[in-house]
Order: structure tokens, then C-alpha cells, then sequence
């Protein structure tokens, strides 16, 4: 023990320290930590802040803490304070913290991170680049609908929804072409996520879109909803039909559908523009939805200034550690959508000048051979992807073009990854 801290040695070569305050905050017994929700019911706010252990001890199962007396109050009995200031529990017998040793080691307060921390970046994820025309989409991960839907059990769904973890994407072949068993295989990950475009969308270009998507026009890769705090995390897209406006026994001309593994394509830039991958993490860019419904200009971004291109988890080390693809979490890119900013986002001239010429090589990544990959989506086999990942868009087309689909929150996917023991 010195000043204040335990010092434990894993005799791995790793020493960790562990301030007192923290330990005791962090206590998981039965009395600190609620048995079953294991939310925290000692009131942090009432330990002493200058609180030293009484003694430690190892023992099997853990690092064993005796606290001094009076050291802290229950949220409960603080909440009671005022009913009765001199009556607290804990006032006059000592308490006793277990710190299981795996906790210990994987749960470092301070940035040296020790040999046990979990990886800092996420899942492996297999970055996929291009992949031959003629090939896709039969080497793209694909589960077919009644292993999803119908299966008496999980696999095929715990298959799909490690295909998208995993690939950022995946295709449904047999599902039958029609919305309702679209809206079904959306609901099997998760309740669909309501935007202003909706619920549950089936659409075809029209007169006074909203949105580009609602026309013929070409569309390049982008992620939606780069305007909200928390974009969609997954988008599916079901292309019922597609024909010829002058004989609609005829299939439509155009409308290819394009994807691009914005992981494999900021990977790139990394390694051979890191001035440009550092740029585009830098500077925030604000985003809005201009022919919304809901109000042109929708821009619902908590953060003022929006949020840059390329977004990373913060684990502690990264305040030591540049963004690199090892933290990329989020893509939102939509240059369409970009607006110039309410609130000033670049230092100066250098600093603007260097996001453009970085978004310039990034637009020009993500439309190379090597990265776009192009799918003419058929009925029957629609195509979910994770829109913080994958870069989607199309190409022009003629005719009557029918998709159906919907979004859910990348959060609920998550959640159901981790109710099937999929890790993400
Ligand atoms: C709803 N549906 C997918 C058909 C259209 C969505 C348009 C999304 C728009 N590009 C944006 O990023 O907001
Ligand atoms: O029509 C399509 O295939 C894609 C439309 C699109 O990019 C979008 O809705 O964001």
C-alpha cells in the first residue's frame, strides 16, 4: 500500500494500482451492489474521500479489503439522511470488500493498460474489398429466410446475425417477395426504428421527393441518417420489382445497387494517407435531411458542430493513441446531406483545406473497382448491412422500381447479438 493506493503484483509482470477511493466505490458485495439488477447501492458521495484500507489480505478467491468503520452509507440511508442526520449504517463496524483477481487484472483504473484488458478494438471484423461481379452475391454471406424466420431453433438467426457482424452484410435469399414477410425478418433482429421516412418504408421514385433516394437519380456510397446523434444502425433493402415503364413485362434498365466496406476503405487510407484518415477524424461536419417532412434542414445532431466522418470508441488509451482503424466504430458519410456548418468546425484555413482534399480521396476510394461492389438486388433476396459500416448507394434507372424496408437502432442489433452469445 502507498499513498492511498493498493499496489497488487500479478507476479505476470504487471503491477496495477488501485486507489483506495476507487476499490471501495467499486466494492461488489451483496450490500454495495444490489444482488440481481448488480447496480450499485452504496452512494459514492458518501465515502470518505481520503479513505484508506484497514488492511489487505490475499485469499483464493480474491484481494480481501477491510475498510475502517464509518466509511460509507447505502444510497437508501442517504436518501434518508435528513429523516434521521445521525443514523447511517456501516457507522460503527467495519466492512470487508472481495476483489476476485480476474476482475482485478482486467479492470485497470489507470491507462497502463495490463496484459489482460480486453482487446480495445472491436470484434474481428473480415474486411472485404472487391469482389468480382459475376461472383457476387453468391461468395456474400447469405442466410436463406426460413432458417431465420421458421427455424425451431436459433442457429440460422445467430448465422445472420454474426453474417453482419462479421461482413458488415448479409443477403436473404427465399424470402418471399412481399412486405410483410420483409417486415417479418427485420422484426426477428429488432422493433424497427420509426425516422420522419417512417416506420416500415415501401417506395418507388415520385413527384416532390423528399430525398434523393425517392428519385431515379444515381446515388453515390453514403451512410443515412448522418444527421441524427445516433445513426440507423442496420438498413435492409428488399427490391420487390423493377419494369419497364413502357411494357411492364420487361425488367427496368439500371438500378444496380452499390456497397462499400467503409472498414476495408478507411483501412486504405490509413495505411497510404494517414494525413487524410487523421483529417477526416478530426474535423466534425454537420448534416441534414433538406427536404424532410419533418422540416427542411432536419439536423437533430447533439453535438453543435455534427461529428467527423470517421468516429472511434474512446478506450483510455486513445488518449495516447491516435484514431486508427483498430477504434473505428462509426462511418457517417453523405456528402449530399453535408450543410456548411451553423457553428465554425475548422481552425483555419489549412485545417479546411486539408478535410476536402481528404473527402476527395475518400470519394474517390470508396468509387475504385476495389472497393465498390455492384448487385443488381432481386426479388426475393433482400440485403440487411450495418450503416455504420457499410457505405451503400445506386446506380441511375429507368422505369418503375418498387424497395421495401426499414432500419433498427444499431443498439438493439447489439443487444440481440449478446441474447444469442454473439460477440460484438
Ligand atoms: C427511407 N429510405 C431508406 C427509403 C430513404 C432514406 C433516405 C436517406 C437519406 N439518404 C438520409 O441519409 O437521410
Ligand atoms: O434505392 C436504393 O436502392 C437505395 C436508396 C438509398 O440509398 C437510400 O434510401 O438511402
Amino acid at each position: 500500500m502507498a499513498n492511498q493506493e493498493v499496489i497488487v503484483d500479478f507476479n505476470t509482470g504487471t503491477a496495477l494500482r488501485y486507489p483506495s477511493f476507487w476499490l471501495r466505490d467499486h466494492c461488489p458485495c451483496s450490500e454495495c451492489q444490489h444482488p440481481s439488477t448488480h447496480q450499485r447501492q452504496l452512494d459514492t458521495f458518501t465515502i470518505d474521500p481520503e479513505i484508506k484500507v484497514s488492511s489487505v489480505r490475499s485469499t483464493p478467491s480474491g484481494l480481501e479489503v477491510v475498510w475502517p468503520n464509518s466509511s460509507s452509507r447505502d444510497s437508501s440511508s442517504h436518501e434518508n439522511a435528513n429523516a434521521n442526520a445521525n443514523t447511517s449504517t456501516n457507522t460503527n463496524k467495519t466492512h470487508t470488500s472481495v476483489y476476485p483477481w480476474e476482475w482485478l487484472e482486467t479492470h485497470p483504473p489507470f491507462v497502463q493498460a495490463s496484459k489482460k484488458t480486453p482487446a480495445t478494438a472491436a470484434a474481428v471484423q473480415r474486411a472485404w474489398t472487391h469482389v468480382a461481379p459475376s461472383a457476387a452475391p453468391t461468395n456474400l454471406p447469405r442466410v436463406a429466410y426460413s432458417a431465420i424466420v421458421d427455424g425451431p431453433d436459433t442457429d440460422g438467426l445467430k448465422r445472420f446475425l454474426q453474417h453482419i457482424h462479421t461482413y458488415g452484410l448479409c443477403f436473404v435469399p427465399g424470402t418471399p417477395a412481399n412486405p410483410a414477410a420483409t417486415q417479418t425478418l427485420v422484426e426477428r433482429i429488432a422493433h424497427i426504428r420509426a425516422t420522419h421516412y417512417g416506420g416500415f418504408w415501401d417506395f418507388t421514385s415520385e413527384a416532390n421527393p423528399i430525398d434523393t433516394a425517392y428519385t431515379n437519380d444515381p446515388l453515390p456510397p453514403h451512410t443515412d441518417t448522418t444527421y441524427f446523434t445516433d445513426p440507423a444502425g442496420l438498413q435492409l433493402f428488399h427490391l420487390l420489382s423493377h419494369t419497364s415503364l413502357q411494357d411492364p413485362s420487361r425488367a427496368g434498365q439500371g438500378g444496380e445497387s452499390t456497397f462499400v466496406d467503409g472498414f476495408a476503405a478507411a483501412a486504405h487510407l490509413y495505411h497510404h494517407f494517414p494525413d487524410h484518415y487523421r483529417a477526416l477524424a478530426t474535423y466534425p461536419i454537420t448534416s441534414a435531411a433538406l427536404g424532410s417532412p419533418a422540416g427542411a434542414f432536419l439536423n437533430t445532431n447533439a453535438a453543435l458542430q455534427g461529428y467527423p466522418v470517421l468516429n472511434h470508441s474512446s478506450p483510455s488509451a486513445s488518449r495516447v493513441a491516435a484514431p486508427s482503424p483498430a477504434t473505428l466504430v462509426q462511418i457517417r458519410w453523405n456528402n449530399l446531406d453535408r450543410l456548411a456548418p451553423a457553428t465554425p468546425t475548422f481552425p483555419n484555413h489549412t485545417a479546411l483545406k486539408a478535410w476536402y482534399a481528404a473527402a476527395r480521396e475518400w470519394a474517390r476510394i470508396l468509387e475504385s473497382p476495389e472497393f465498390l461492389l455492384t448487385v443488381k438486388l432481386q426479388p426475393g433476396e433482400p440485403v440487411i448491412f450495418d450503416n455504420w459500416r457499410v457505405l451503400h448507394g445506386r446506380l441511375a434507372f429507368e422505369g418503375k422500381r418498387r424497395v421495401c424496408g426499414a432500419y433498427t437502432a444499431m443498439d438493439d442489433f447489439s443487444a440481440k447479438c449478446r441474447s444469442l452469445a454473439i460477440e460484438v
